[in-house]
């Protein structure tokens, strides 16, 4: 298959990675010149669990992206989606499947002003990935991949991403209920990247702390509310599990949330799409959110005395 990844740093790269050892034709498409130039001259360098690996792979910015593609990987962060698709236009054509696997609320409405509904496929993913440097990922451990059409049509186009996806180790399941798997996973960020970052700790060191179940109930409890507005139905006790099962270090127990990444490295989180986006939806539904109301505060606070 044709793919390009737009938005190419720690995720795009790990997946644009294993796409193409497994077979595709894949383009890396991203912003940052520095991380173009070091992919094309010196290959993509992968750190994991087996040493340091050298893959070469192409890499360009939007504007030098050739044709047509089958599929489209947005890996952007949230905030950068738009401006991202808006310039990989040339590569979508009437066929052209888009992927989102990012994180946050509203990701496929963004992708939605460029790709009709049942061309957008969104879902998920547990794989844990950071850009060391340009051209340079620390990608250890395993992770899962849910995925649906965003119509929530099972076609066969959406099983043929999931077999490509599976042959390149991913892990994929495609998820009966994309929304409930999507608003899951924001529960989880909202938890986890929030209060490592705040923490500035890793997953088990807050899942450490001797009343974090409690915790996590005041975090959880306010977004099954706001879900709830929207006839999004979550299961507390499933996500309990979720956020959970990582404090082991066999799972992601040593990883620092993407959100932590970005505060270390100065650049503005997701915290809009996150617990930003549960307050706004709180505050149209006139439901109360303290709680997550405090930890946007909290970190907005932080971005703004960092100075991003
Ligand atoms: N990392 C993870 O473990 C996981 C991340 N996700 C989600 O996947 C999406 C992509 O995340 P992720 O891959 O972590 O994002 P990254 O921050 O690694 O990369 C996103 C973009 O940031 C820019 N960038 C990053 N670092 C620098 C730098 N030092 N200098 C200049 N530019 C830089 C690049 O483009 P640009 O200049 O255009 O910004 C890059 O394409 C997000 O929605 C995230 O929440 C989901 C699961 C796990
Ligand atoms: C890897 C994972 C699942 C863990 O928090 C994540 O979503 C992130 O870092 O943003």
């Amino acid at each position: 298959m044709n793919i390009a990844i737009a938005g190419s740093g720690a995720m795009g790269c790990r997946f644009g990675s294993m796409l193409d050892e497994s077979g595709n034709s894949v383009l890396l498409v991203d912003n940052w010149k520095e991380h173009i130039e070091t992919i094309n001259n010196r290959g993509l360098t992968i750190i994991n669990e087996s040493g340091t690996h050298n893959q070469k792979i192409t890499a360009c910015i939007p504007e030098e992206a050739g044709d047509k593609v089958d599929l489209l990987i947005v890996f952007t962060k949230a905030m950068h989606t738009e401006s991202m698709v808006n310039r990989c236009q040339k590569l979508i054509g009437e066929n052209t499947r888009v992927v989102t696997l990012q994180n946050g609320l509203g990701n496929i409405e963004t992708l939605e002003k460029y790709v009709p509904r049942n061309r957008i496929i969104a879902g998920v993913t547990t794989f844990g990935t950071e850009l060391l440097g340009p051209g340079e990922i620390q990608a250890l451990g395993s992770g899962r991949v849910q995925i649906m059409q965003a119509d929530r049509e099972e076609t066969k186009e959406i099983q043929e991403v999931a077999y490509i996806m599976n042959e390149a180790g991913m892990n994929v399941e495609i998820s009966a209920n994309v929304s409930v798997s999507i608003w899951n996973k924001v529960a989880f960020n909202c938890v986890l990247n929030t209060l490592c970052t705040l923490m500035r700790d890793t997953v088990s060191a807050v899942g450490s702390y001797s009343e974090i179940n409690d915790v996590i109930n005041e975090i959880i409890d306010e977004i099954i509310l706001v879900a709830g507005e929207e006839e999004i139905y979550l299961n507390k006790d499933s996500i309990m599990n979720m956020i959970t099962a990582v404090f082991d270090l066999k799972m992601s127990g040593n990883h620092l949330p993407s959100m932590h990444q970005d505060m270390v490295n100065r650049r503005k989180t997701e915290i809009d799409f996150l617990n930003g986006a549960i307050v706004k939806k709180a505050d149209l539904y006139q439901i109360s959110v303290p709680v997550n109301r405090f930890i946007v505060h909290l970190i907005k606070m932080m971005e703004e005395i960092r100075g991003n």
